[in-house]
């Protein structure tokens, strides 16, 4: 995939006010910087380079785990955006958008569109026409007014071919407000496209509650459940929640018996109206005999993000006397995470016995069950 995006959140939100620098801040439930992420995780987008302010230790911590490029932050804007280049040289990248992270309002729409003025375009950016009449003034009075024909108000993701605007940023001196104005600078011809009301950038503190109600708005929450069993076999292990449990007794299936990671596929499935895993992995079809059931998990999340929606939060529950699961909780929420691409603070894993009722409290299987909460804004 040769098509690239990178988020500028290096800077310390000093307008905006408060005790961290506003991408760090929660906005509808999320941090600001999720919610950016989020919107340009579109299949069109091949490489997300997240360029981090060095001060931001918990952040490099955090994001290092997950599918992303980090680049370090410059002293401004257009420097931080030039690590974020140089992150992706060598990729054979041939378009990038550049966005800011302070904007997390910003559509999957007009993220497509500026892609697609690629195609005929070295360089687009969303505008807004200024529709508001325009003065001048000075201690409080009107000094001047001034047309507002042809004028636009910037807002990003500013898109280029990746070459032109790798070359244009070595050429500019610095001290460019947006990568627009390092293009010009350059010569590239830049296609406005029309941006939106909604794409606003927070910059001061009130910007907080406009954003917030731009994203609760359209807000579309949808919850899934799963449940499944595996009856116990010959073996020397267990599958569960992605982690390897040396067992005495193995759990039978036509895959590895995953019954965790199938409860949690499930609870995706049963969110979107999908069906469940045998719909998409007929038990009939041999190509699955074995197989891992981090597929299944994987594919799920792919129509979980095909569908414009996030994964907000998992829990899981597996119910069994035997293995002890407390020991391994960890581990699996990691391992669910790392399959899942989110951070491990979405999921919980935990066990209950039946107090050696029924089918699991006599040992003769696991059951598992699962919710998962999908938002889509
Ligand atoms: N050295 C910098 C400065 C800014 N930015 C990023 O550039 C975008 C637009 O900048 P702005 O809104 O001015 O953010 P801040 O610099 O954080 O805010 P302030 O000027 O109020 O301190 C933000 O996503 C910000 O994180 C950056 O990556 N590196
Ligand atoms: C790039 C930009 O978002 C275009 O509107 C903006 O210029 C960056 O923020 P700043 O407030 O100008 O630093």
């Amino acid at each position: 995939m040769t098509t690239a995006a990178i988020i500028v959140a290096a800077g310390r939100g000093t307008r905006a006010g408060g005790d961290l620098p506003k991408q760090w801040r929660m906005l509808a439930g999320r941090r600001v910087v999720d919610w950016t992420l989020d919107r340009f995780a579109i299949p069109q987008i091949g490489h997300i380079v997240l360029v981090l302010n060095p001060e931001d230790h918990d952040g490099w911590a955090e994001f290092s785990q997950r599918p992303l490029m980090l680049a370090q932050g410059g002293a401004d804007r257009a420097r931080s955006v030039r690590n974020g280049l140089a992150a992706l040289d060598g990729l054979g990248i041939t378009k990038v958008l550049i966005h800011d992270v302070a904007r997390p309002c910003v559509s999957p729409d007009l993220i497509r569109a500026v892609l697609n003025a690629l195609d005929t375009h070295p360089a687009a950016a969303p505008g807004l026409a200024v529709t508001d009449a325009l003065w001048t003034g000075a201690n409080n009075l009107v000094t001047g007014t001034r047309s507002r024909d042809g004028l636009y108000a910037a807002q990003t993701p500013q898109g280029f071919r990746y070459d032109a605007i790798r070359t244009a940023h070595a050429a500019h001196p610095g001290g460019a407000a947006d990568d627009v104005e390092v293009a010009r600078a350059a010569g590239l011809d830049i296609a406005i496209v029309p941006g939106e009301p909604d794409n606003l950038k927070i910059t001061r503190p009130e910007d907080f509650a406009r954003a917030e109600r731009i994203l609760r708005q359209d807000m579309d929450v949808r919850l899934g459940n799963g449940y499944d069993v595996h009856r116990f076999g010959p073996g020397d292990h267990v599958m569960l929640c992605g982690v390897r449990v040396p067992h005495e007794r193995g759990l039978q299936g036509h895959s590895d018996a995953d019954v965790g990671l199938h409860a949690v596929t499930d609870a995706l499935y049963g969110a979107l109206a999908e069906g469940d895993i045998g719909r998409h992995f007929p038990p009939s079809d041999p190509q699955w005999k074995g197989a891992a059931s981090e597929i299944f998990l994987r594919h799920a999340v792919d129509l979980v993000r095909a569908r414009g929606f996030t994964v907000s939060n998992i829990d899981c529950t597996l119910v069994c006397e035997y293995p002890k699961i407390d020991p391994h909780a960890l581990a699996m929420q990691a391992e669910m995470a790392r399959i899942m691409g989110l951070d491990p603070t979405r999921i919980s894993v935990k066990a209950t016995t039946s107090e050696r009722l029924g089918f699991t409290g006599r040992g003769e299987g696991i059951a598992a069950l699962a919710t998962a909460c999908l938002v889509r804004t």
